[in-house]
């Protein structure tokens, strides 16, 4: 495989292209490849996170199921997101991003709490 002097100056890696015939290879800069490797394990991390979390909130909708309460708690909504934005501005975070994320996933949990008891309803 030849290599462009641009290419070894810099040292670029080579990756296959997205997008087909014309573009065969795509030049990375290696900065930019170390960066994306740690973004990788990031993002790996923040997806087992959020699977921990969602275990949990599995098992406290079968838990307000069972126990007959409501699937949101606003009240305790409230709080985490004082909190959570407070931590957010600590860290150099968007604490606006910080409270549209946690609503995201809150509202899934919620949903998921509604099919919970829908479902425990029926069964019982
Ligand atoms: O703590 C609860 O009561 C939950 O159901 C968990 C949770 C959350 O995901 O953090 C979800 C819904 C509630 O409105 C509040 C918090």
């Amino acid at each position: 495989m030849t290599q462009a002097p641009s290419e070894m100056a810099h040292g670029w890696n080579e990756l296959p292209a997205v997008g087909g015939e014309t573009a065969s290879r795509q030049e990375v800069p290696p900065q930019l490849a170390e960066y994306r490797a740690t973004i990788d394990n990031l993002d790996a991390a923040l997806v087992h996170l959020l699977a921990e979390r969602f275990r949990c909130t599995q098992r406290v909708g079968h838990l307000k199921a069972e126990l007959d309460m409501p699937p949101a708690d606003p009240t305790r909504e409230a709080i985490q997101v004082a909190r959570l934005r407070a931590l957010a501005h600590d860290s150099g975070l968007d604490p606006v991003f910080a409270e549209k994320f946690f609503s995201f996933i809150v509202a899934e949990v919620i949903h998921h709490h509604e099919q919970i008891r829908a479902e425990s309803g029926s069964a019982a």
